[in-house]
């Protein structure tokens, strides 16, 4: 195990860029990505950080992070995971934003895309009855940012990863991802797959927007209030109907309502070949990037 570099600071410790050798003499190396645990770990973040490579190592899908290993013998304790080059989603799509001096460089094909490749790894866990209880973009990543791109969920640990302001303290506990959280999850603590559903259209929607924050601008209190009293997020500028249709029927009040991740793939079909919606042009944002406070 090589460790090149830091990719930035994860939810228990750093994260790095590393080269994996399979076996010692091999010559072919991988590049991968290192989350370390830092030495002066309490025994529950032991036991969290060793419980999130289990849960990993379970998984086998082309959209879920490939795990290779662990290393607990020694210190730094260390998760050996997949490298994927193109970073995370919510970064990639506000890199992408056509920019008035730069035409758009993704298509609303492309968005769609990374729409159905989020889905079908949350359809496998669905199938795996695991609930995830953190489905969002930040948690997201791509196998590059060119064309052939594919995204994965690649966060397991309810990570506090690089966009801490995306959480909320409730009474010093865990810090909640609240604004990707249905009703029943933040008053009851109520989570099931259908949890997961409502995190997914609130996916949708920061990908059609292209990175905003979801309810920009309100407080994570706020949002809770607005949700409650049947509140929720407007269509992103320029968003196919169709497409805003599927992310209200994730967000309904009652979970049985909301549709399984298998149904959400059929709907998402259609609109991958309604030439209306593949025609739909990218929101363009002429916000000066001073304003941009799309981030809180
Ligand atoms: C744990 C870490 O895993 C990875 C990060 C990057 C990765 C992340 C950012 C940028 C690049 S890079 C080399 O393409 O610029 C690669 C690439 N592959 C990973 N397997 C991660 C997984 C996520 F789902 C979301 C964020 C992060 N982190 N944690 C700390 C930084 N990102």
């Amino acid at each position: 195990m090589i460790f090149c570099r830091a990719l930035g600071q994860g939810a228990f410790g750093e994260v790095y860029q590393g080269l994996y050798r399979h076996r010692a003499g091999d010559a072919v190396e991988m590049p991968v990505a290192v989350k370390t645990l830092p030495h002066l770990s309490t025994s529950q973040a032991e036991t969290d950080f060793l419980m999130e490579a289990l849960i990993m190592s379970k998984f086998k899908h082309p959209n879920i992070v490939h795990f290779i290993g662990v290393c607990f013998d020694q210190h730094p304790r260390f998760i050996v995971i997949e490298l994927l080059a193109g970073g995370d989603l919510k970064t990639f799509l506000r890199e992408a934003r056509p920019k008035p001096d730069r035409a758009a460089s993704l298509t609303m094909k492309d968005l769609l895309s990374c729409i159905v490749d989020v889905a079908k790894g949350c359809k496998y866990m669905e199938e795996n009855r695991f609930i995830h209880r953190d489905i969002a973009a930040r948690n997201c990543l791509l196998t590059t940012k060119g064309p052939g791109r594919v995204v994965k969920i690649a966060d397991f640990g309810m990570a506090r990863d690089i966009y801490r302001a995306d959480y909320y303290r409730k009474g010093g506990k865990a810090m909640l991802p609240i604004k990707w959280m249905p009703p029943e999850a933040f008053l009851d603590g109520i989570f099931t797959t259908k949890t997961d559903v409502w995190s997914f259209g609130v996916l949708m929607w920061e990908v059609l927007s292209m990175g905003y924050m979801p309810y920009t601008g309100c407080a994570n209190r706020e949002v809770m209030q607005l949700v409650t009293n049947g509140g929720r997020l407007a269509p992103p500028t320029n968003c196919p109907p169709q497409l805003y249709a599927i992310m209200t029927q994730c967000w309904q009040p009652n979970p049985e309502e909301r549709p399984g991740f298998g149904l959400i793939l059929e709907r998402l079909g259609y609109c991958m070949q309604d030439p209306d919606v593949k025609r739909a042009p990218l929101p363009v944002y002429t916000k000066p990037p001073s304003s941009e406070r799309d981030t809180t």
